[in-house]
């Protein structure tokens, strides 16, 4: 493809170059193929800019950067800012892309909204996928993802495949990491949602206000005008979400208790707990409704909300919606009923910040009439300040605690487990996670309720570099079998 097709006005390209053909394009030296066009981005850890011979040595046809190296032996092109250079041009070189795509952002609940959109949608009769932390998944594929949202040549190379392939409805999630990073622009968003807002990953953003900034960019620059923001609005951070898609023009649809059922968005009348499921009473244009969400945990009527509205506004009749949300699955490890000992339920979930942690302990304490217990961790180099929290709120919230390990990655385990100790009062400590989960389970009686929190779905442990075999699922399941046997 020619440099100018690719570039466009995102980048100074000298006429002489503007019909060099790239054959491909590459953000790491090491992914580089002859032909391609390499992308020197300024990063967390280092600078791509000290990969440019290394980039040409693997016959880059030419580099994109912010500033020219001293000496370049191929075509140097100046971009203002390279990596949304390179968002711009993945979507120019990977040119299809469903018709219909909604992306989700907030602290929790990404996944479950992209997962439960797509089942709407599915029930719906639309050929359509998801893309998030579970990966991709659609009617051809399930493939593993490594982050919530894939760099941008990833991305559009997945957006492409599916769009050929036949998908014309796509969910996805936009974690803030990635909007900051501008790995999403390019796609083609026509809706958007966004949960809520609480702690996460201060190890990246300075302040909460930049953490909200990035997830705003999606309502303030992503979205045309004229899409739908479904937002909830029961949340501090609502109104200034609401605020930022209104002044970009986009259809506000506000969710939830304090959500607008006179008009376009949906309000929360009335919610009773039966079992496993949640009765709803919701309004939609003046309209009643009565919904039976299969699933467990005050939450999710969050996500099922946003979900119902994200399929609504793009286009999908609510009757058909509101029906659909009766037939709802949980995304994988997210609040999942995975077993039970002695009649005490056993759950697996994958609330690793604060916010989350308690959010799933407050949803499971209507089915622990006896002890609520809980075992978890926190992840290696992530955001050290959330481990006291945590630990305060599990000794708020839960009646037996075990600290284990979760992805120590390059940390000493024990020092995590130490800092989430200090605050979780009464705590056990039990680093061995498959250990931890066995001691639980072990004591847990009729009316217990058991919540293994942190992985949810993750299949592997990261212990230094190394990620070595270990699911939640399978360990509960292990546990299981040997008090059987
Ligand atoms: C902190 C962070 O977000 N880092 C992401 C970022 O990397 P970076 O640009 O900062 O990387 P860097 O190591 O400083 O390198 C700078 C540049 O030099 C290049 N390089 C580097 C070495 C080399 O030999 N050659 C070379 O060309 C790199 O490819 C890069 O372009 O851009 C990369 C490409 O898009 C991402 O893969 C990478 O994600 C890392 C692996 C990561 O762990 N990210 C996590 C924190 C993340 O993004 N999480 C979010 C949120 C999760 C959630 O809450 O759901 C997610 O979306 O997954
Ligand atoms: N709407 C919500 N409000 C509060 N907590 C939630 C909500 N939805 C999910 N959670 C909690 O957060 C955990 C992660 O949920 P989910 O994977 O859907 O969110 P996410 O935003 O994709 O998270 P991540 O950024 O870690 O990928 C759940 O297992 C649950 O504990
Ligand atoms: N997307 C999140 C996942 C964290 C999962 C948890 N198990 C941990 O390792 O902290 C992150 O990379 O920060
Ligand atoms: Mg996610």
């Amino acid at each position: 493809m020619k440099l100018r097709d690719l570039l466009g006005n995102d980048a100074a390209i000298e006429p002489a170059l503007s019909g060099l053909d790239v054959t491909g394009l590459a953000l790491d030296s090491r992914m580089v193929r002859h032909g391609d066009l390499f992308f020197a981005l300024a990063g967390s850890k280092t600078d791509g800019a000290r990969f440019i011979d290394a980039a040409i040595a693997s016959g880059a046809a030419a580099v994109v950067g912010d500033h020219a190296p001293v000496a370049c032996k191929v075509p140097f092109i100046a971009a203002a800012n390279p990596r949304r250079a390179l968002a711009l041009a993945a979507a120019k070189f990977f040119p299809a892309q469903p018709a219909t795509i909604a992306a989700v952002t907030g602290t929790s609940g990404k996944t479950s909204v992209a997962a439960f959109t797509r089942l709407i949608w599915e029930r719906l009769g639309h050929a359509s996928a998801s893309i998030g932390t579970i990966g991709l998944v659609s009617p051809k594929r399930t493939v593993y993802g490594s982050l919530t949202t894939p760099d941008p040549i990833a991305l559009h190379r997945q957006l492409d495949e599916i769009a050929r392939e036949g998908v014309t409805h796509l969910a996805f999630e936009a974690s803030s990491h990635g909007l900051d990073q501008y790995r999403l622009d390019g796609v083609r968003v026509s809706a958007g949602g966004f949960t809520n807002l609480s702690r996460d990953h201060m190890d990246y953003h300075p302040t909460v206000a930049h953490y909200l900034a990035a997830k705003l960019r999606l309502f303030r620059e992503l979205i045309p005008p004229g899409g739908a923001a479904v937002i909830s609005a029961d949340h501090d951070c609502s109104a200034e979400a609401i605020g930022a898609a209104k002044t970009r023009g986009l259809r506000v649809m506000a969710v939830g208790r304090n959500g607008d059922g006179a008009g376009e968005g949906i309000r929360l009348v009335d919610v009773e707990v039966e079992g496993f499921s949640q009765k709803l009473a919701i309004e939609h244009r003046g309209k009643p409704y009565s919904v039976r969400l299969p699933l467990v945990g005050a939450f999710q009527i969050e996500n099922a909300l946003v979900s119902a509205g994200l399929a609504i506004g793009t286009g999908s009749d609510a009757v058909n919606v509101f029906a659909s949300l009766e037939h709802l699955e949980g995304a994988k490890g997210r609040l999942e009923r995975v077993g039970e000992r002695n009649g005490a339920p056993i759950f697996v979930d994958y609330a690793h910040k604060p916010d989350a942690l308690a959010k799933a302990l407050q949803a499971l304490r209507p089915y622990a009439k006896r002890r609520l217990i809980v075992v978890f961790g926190a992840g290696g180099d992530r955001d050290v300040g959330k481990r006291p929290i945590m630990g305060e709120i599990a000794a708020e919230n839960a009646d037996g605690i075990i600290i284990t390990d979760d992805n120590p990655r390059s940390e000493k385990p024990e020092a995590i487990r130490a800092a989430i100790l200090a605050t979780a009062k009464g705590a056990r400590e039990i680093g061995d996670r498959a250990a931890a989960i066995r001691a639980a389970i072990d004591e847990l009686e009729a009316g217990d309720a058991l919540l293994i929190a942190g992985k949810g779905h993750e299949t592997g442990q990261i212990v230094g570099g190394e990620v070595l075999p270990f699911s939640d699922h399978e360990a509960v399941a292990a546990a299981l079998a040997s008090r059987v046997a």
